[in-house]
């Protein structure tokens, strides 16, 4: 556990915030007139933080914190809150972290929703001291580490994006603006109230930027600002000046609101990161309706990029993710996260995937040469944050390096009918000779991470600099030079040249020999006597430890001088750097699902304008990689306009989620750009997918959980349309059997005879078996099951029909549900079926009812006179007597109602 003490550095003059008698006297909260410079100082810049965010306040080797901040910091780093002088007559609760390892705890701050503000020492301690000895080292804050501003190796999760939002509404029109700042992808997007929860949950912000007040979907980490900062005239200005345009028309036709969205998270980067030059790319514009609309619940309900549990491993991400590359990877999430809708574009992923899936041993080669290529984008976005490092520097030798290597490769690699996109990115890909020809000539092979230690700057590349180490390095050598030669002079073979931090380099000899070199006429200065020691200076000595420590210091700031050019030759290479990494992630996606495919025998699926919904012998992937090779059942799945909307029963265990799922998924991979685990599959675009699995298997805060359904279902039968995909799993069965049954029909009902959409409705309402004779594109499926010496079989297999019976006390003898409860269940259950057939069951009656959409026409909204009278109550005007009258007046309206 580090502690809070402050090592060396409490010993400087400027370290304590002083904290000291002089503010002991204070009774009244601080004022920063009364408080000591260092104390001033910390004050001003804790207001300028704000309460909203802790101080670093760095001091010598560590971060400091004072008062409430290290009473929350040290809660929730567990370290040890010591404290340090009085303050106001109180002791001041002071907690600090090494400045060395500051990172690991400002990752485990943000992970408990912390901002820190980074107020660091901006000139060397000996200046202050020069302006004198009780000067203060001047601070500022350089940073305010946010979730949504991180750029840290240390910080983020490799293989995931890192997405600051901003939300802003301008004339009721909405709109997002979101980036990377780890890898600096800007873009902007309009968003409608209907889709702004599915928007979101596509981009996984990790922290969104929205005006006070504003009200928003979905629980996200909201950083409310004033409403000025959504000004869209103000964002106009910023972008122009940001990205040097006259006129933002030239990037592109942004809505009002995007220009505010985008001006709010411009200006929100530039306040958080102070004078670091965060490279963010001009915005570029996400058209509406680009992307398969998800919204938050499906991606929940099947895990598109999280499991149930929040892991990545078992989701659908995770188990397409066979990329090499961590910036493959977050593509290829971004990739599953918003699917296509524009064939072309689907054709153009699918011609990519399916010529690798074919060149096998292309694809090897090419799989086995990005193994090698490291992080580009967020090497490049850190220094260009000038927050990189010599490593960093190396890593973008290497990655570019390899880059034209894989290019020059596959540009004469045979791969059956080349697609297009292949040439488009193998020409995005360099050249970069002429830079990783500098970085390579003046780096070491494995540049370290810190600049001021100096030692990544190659021999060779630079004279002086190679003069200056080996001068530095051949110290040992000059001074046991000297060594000899002063032995010899004064004939005292013990005699040594020495060194410590305090005298530097000296000469010792025992005192029985020290009369020799104190002789009048000795070159020999005397400089110190111990008890078993004397030493001495030599001016030739003196000269040579000053030419030491000059060329050691010269040779760091020559080094320092080199990091600096090379840095800037990075950043003036950024556009081709970043074209490089992203046709890098293209192929490394590309390439990976073509490995899969080829793996796990999956098929290039079609994907077109209509409306069909055609899928042979389709498998779960998730499911299937989990069970045993080859015991996964296929099952097909054809939802045609003619049988659009498919009732699937059938006992539990049986395999329907499975089976409505797997369907779904396949819908994503194929419009994703990835094969898919099936037979063949032909899929008219879907524009939006809606997942809903009935209340009990997903539990929410706060709302019953039969709320939280129907709330989701509302908003299907809102927005779905006839080019949706709606796969609700047992709407209904969270509530009495009779609510179920009358909601399950309901909405089956409208989506199969309003919404028009593609649909697979799983149900253990056998009654709905009866909408079948109604409704003309409804299909009846069912998972067989077999019994077999009265164990229950599931077999997997969807066909066609309805189940004949729901076998759930099979089940529950199966679950290992003891038998007495069994035999007494299976008596209730006689019994209830012997009324069913008297009474024809509980859906008797319902074949009479109208349809869904007649019933819809026949709504009139009948005369209310109770809600008319309501409605002309001016409640601001009423006197307490009139209330009352009012509300007798309102009874009696009820009471004739
Ligand atoms: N096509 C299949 N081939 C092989 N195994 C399958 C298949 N479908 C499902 N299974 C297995 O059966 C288990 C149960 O499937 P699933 O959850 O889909 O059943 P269900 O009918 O939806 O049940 P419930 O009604 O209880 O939710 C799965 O975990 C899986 O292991």
């Amino acid at each position: 556990m580090p502690t809070a003490k402050t090592s060396a550095s409490d010993a400087a003059p400027d370290t304590a915030p002083d904290t000291g008698k002089s503010d002991m006297a204070e009774k009244t909260a601080p004022k920063a007139a009364a408080a000591s410079p260092m104390m001033q100082q910390f004050l001003s810049l804790k207001a300028q933080a704000g309460e909203s965010a802790l101080l670093f306040f760095r001091m010598g080797d560590f971060f400091e914190l004072f008062f409430d901040d290290a009473v929350r910091a040290a809660a929730a780093l567990d370290i040890a809150l010591t404290k340090r002088g009085e303050h106001a007559g109180e002791p001041v609760p002071m907690c600090g972290v090494p400045a060395h390892s500051a990172e690991s705890y400002l990752a485990r701050l943000i992970a408990k929703d912390f901002r820190v503000a980074i107020a660091d020492q901006v000139e060397d301690p000996a200046e202050a001291k020069k302006r004198g000895s009780k000067s203060v080292v001047r601070r500022e804050i350089v940073r305010v580490v946010t979730p949504g501003t991180l750029t840290e190796e240390a910080l983020l999760d490799a293989r995931a994006a890192n997405h600051l939002a901003a939300l802003a509404e301008v004339g009721g029109e909405r709109a997002l603006a979101w980036c990377d700042m780890s890898t600096g992808g800007f873009r902007t997007a309009p968003v409608t109230p209907d889709a702004l929860g599915a928007e979101l949950a596509r981009l996984d912000p990790a922290e969104l930027i929205v005006a006070e007040g504003a009200d928003v979907p979905g629980e996200w980490p909201l950083t409310p600002l004033p409403k000025g900062d959504f000004d869209s005239a103000r964002g106009e200005a910023a972008l122009k000046s940001r990205f040097a345009v006259g006129a933002l028309k030239g990037l592109g036709d942004f809505t009002r609101a995007e220009i505010a969205a985008a001006g709010a998270l411009l200006a929100y980067v530039e306040a958080t990161q102070m004078a670091a030059a965060v490279r963010l790319r001009a915005p570029e514009r996400e058209l509406p309706g680009g992307f398969m609309a998800i919204d938050a619940a499906t991606r929940e309900s099947l895990e598109i990029a999280r499991t149930a549990k929040g892991e990545r491993k078992g989701s659908l991400t995770g188990c397409l993710d066979e990329t090499r590359t961590a910036a493959g990877a977050r593509l290829l999430a971004a990739d599953i996260a918003a699917p296509l809708t524009d064939p072309a574009r689907i054709a153009a992923r699918l011609d990519l995937v399916a010529a690798f899936e074919a060149g096998g041993a292309v694809r090897g080669t090419l799989r086995g040469d990005l193994k090698a290529v490291p992080d580009l984008e967020r090497a490049l976005g850190r220094l260009a944050a000038g927050r990189g490092s010599p490593r960093d520097l190396g890593q973008l030798r290497d990655g570019l390096m390899r880059a034209d290597e894989i290019r020059d490769r596959l540009a004469v690699a045979t791969l059956l009918g080349p697609p297009p996109m292949l040439a488009d990115l193998l020409a995005a890909i360099g050249p970069n000779g002429e830079l990783t020809g500098r970085l390579s000539r003046a780096l070491v092979p494995e540049p370290g991470l810190s600049v001021n230690e100096g030692g990544f700057v190659a021999e060779g590349y630079d004279e002086a600099l190679d003069e200056h180490r080996s001068l530095a390095k051949d110290a040992r050598r000059h001074i046991a030079a000297l060594e000899a030669e002063y032995r010899s002079e004064t004939g005292v073979q013990t005699l040594r040249v020495k060194h410590n931090n305090v005298l530097g380099y000296f000469i010792e000899v025992a005192p029985k020999h020290a009369d020799a070199l104190m002789a009048a006429d000795s070159p020999y200065t005397h400089r110190q006597t111990l008890a078993n020691a004397v030493r001495f200076n030599s001016e030739a000595l003196a000269e040579l430890a000053t030419r030491i420590a000059q060329a050691q210091s010269r040779a760091l700031s020559l080094e320092a001088e080199h990091f600096a050019a090379l840095r800037e030759s990075v950043v003036a290479h950024a556009p081709v750097i970043e074209r490089t990494a992203a046709a890098l992630a293209r192929l490394d996606v590309a390439a990976g699902l073509a490995e899969l495919a080829a793996r796990r025998g999956w098929v290039r699926p079609v994907v077109d304008g209509g409306h069909d919904f055609a899928v042979e012998k389709g498998r779960h992937p998730v499911v299937e990689a989990a069970l045993q090779s080859g015991t996964f059942v296929a099952n097909d799945c054809d939802l045609s306009r003619a049988q659009r909307a498919w009732l699937v029963t059938g006992p539990n265990m049986a395999g329907k989620s499975t089976f409505l799922r797997q369907n779904a998924l396949i819908a994503i991979m194929a419009q994703a750009g990835s094969f898919v685990p099936a037979a063949s599959a032909r899929i008219g675009v879907v524009d939006r997918l809606f997942s809903r699995v009935g209340a009990s298997d997903n539990l929410a805060e706060g709302r019953s959980t039969f709320m939280v359904e129907m709330v989701e279902t509302a908003a299907i039968l809102r927005q779905a349309t006839d080019r949706s995909l709606v796969i609700l799993d047992e709407v209904g069965r969270g509530t009495s059997t009779y609510d179920g049954l009358a909601i399950a029909w309901a909405v089956l009902e409208s989506v199969h005879d309003e919404l028009r959409a593609r649909c697979l409705f799983a149900s253990h309402y056998h009654e709905l078996t009866a909408l079948a004779e109604r409704l003309d594109a409804l299909a009846l499926a069912t998972v067989r099951v077999r019994e077999w010496k009265g164990e229950l079989v599931f077999l997997h297999e969807v066909i066609a029909g309805a189940a004949d019976r729901s076998y759930g006390l099979a089940v529950a003898r199966l679950a290992g549900m003891p038998d007495g409860a069994v035999k007494r269940a299976g008596e209730v259950l006689a019994k209830l079926e012997s009324r069913r057939a008297e009474t024809g069951g509980i859906a008797a009656g319902l074949e009479d009812l109208p349809l869904f959409s007649a019933s819809r026409a026949a709504e009139t909204p009948a005369a209310d006179p109770l809600r008319e009278r309501l409605g002309a109550v001016r409640p601001d005007e009423l006197t307490p007597r009139a209330a009352l009258d009012l509300i007798y007046e309102l009874r009696g309206l009820a009471e004739e109602g």
